[in-house]
């Protein structure tokens, strides 16, 4: 049966193919001369406080439609960097999120915090592209990929220099990625097929992401309550779209998210500790 990834990943070849049209893979691949070396976000998401926090400029989603007017996504990238943002995810998928990859050069521009490229990535032409725009991270959806070009595009990703953040569902997806040595497993909440969210993935699958590996949650935090569950089930790091992009105080929003994960994590230390 054909699924909702489907459907979206119809679209993404569509538009790419248009782009590779438009530039080449050669005249593409020399861009790459001129771009600042790619940041590695890993320091920073470890040594951040309760939990690093990946917030991202989300103009609208296949599920809710349009979520926010976003004029200028430099300004909003500005706010979360400010608020502490550790990593800024910037969608570039152009039909069903209305991204691009201007929103990504703005972005750039904007802010030296790591940029997280986040779309539907099944070819390597994306990969190149992201990096030749300025991003640090892509995302790699398990479930969109086989598992010879999920080691491909994982491999291109590390050898221009950038941190793949890979994203999966169930445990048969945890294993699948856990067999690429990763750095960074996001678990989402939200299931791609369906568009169906239920926080209760995360935090099952969280506790079987391996110490050394950083869990990120993703999807699914509408407040401060959320981001303390997730650091409860093991969370590093949360990914936060709708809720940060609808508040009008997105600075504010982080630290408050930044705090809740403090104290959860201080309940979780005396709670070791015997107290
Ligand atoms: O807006 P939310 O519920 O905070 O979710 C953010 C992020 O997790 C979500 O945008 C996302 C997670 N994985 C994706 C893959 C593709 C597109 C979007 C996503």
């Amino acid at each position: 049966m054909a699924t909702v990834l489907d459907g979206i990943i119809s679209g993404v070849r569509e538009d790419l193919g248009r782009r590779r049209a438009a530039l080449p893979p050669a005249e593409l691949e020399d861009r790459l001369g001129s771009v600042a070396a790619a940041l590695d976000p890993m320091p920073g998401i470890r040594s951040a406080d309760g939990v690093a926090v990946i917030a991202e400029v989300k103009r609208s989603s296949p599920s809710k439609g349009a979520l926010a007017d976003i004029p200028e996504p430099g300004l909003l990238a500005r706010s979360y960097a400010a608020g502490g943002a550790s990593v800024i995810s910037v969608l570039t998928e152009e039909r069903r999120f209305s991204g691009s990859l201007a929103d990504l050069d703005e972005v750039r521009a904007a802010v030296r915090t790591p940029l997280l490229r986040k779309d539907f990535m099944v070819d390597a032409y994306q990969v190149t592209e992201a990096r030749a725009h300025g991003a640090d991270l892509i995302l790699l959806i398990v479930a969109a990929l086989d598992d010879v070009l999920l080691r491909d595009l994982h491999d291109q990703a590390r050898d221009l220099g950038m941190t793949a953040l890979i994203e999966v569902h169930d445990a048969a997806e945890l294993d699948r990625a856990l067999a690429l040595d990763p750095v960074l497993v996001g678990v989402n909440a939200r299931n791609l097929k369906t568009l169906e969210v239920d926080p209760g993935t995360v935090t099952a699958l969280l506790p079987r992401v391996p110490a050394g590996v950083v869990g990120v949650a993703e999807s699914g935090v509408s407040g401060p309550a959320d981001v303390a569950d997730y650091v409860r089930a093991g969370a590093g790091a949360v990914l936060v779209g709708e809720a940060l992009v609808k508040d009008g105080a997105p600075e504010a929003a982080i630290r408050g998210f930044i705090d809740a994960a403090n104290a959860a994590r201080a309940t979780l230390r005396a709670g070791a500790a015997g107290e």
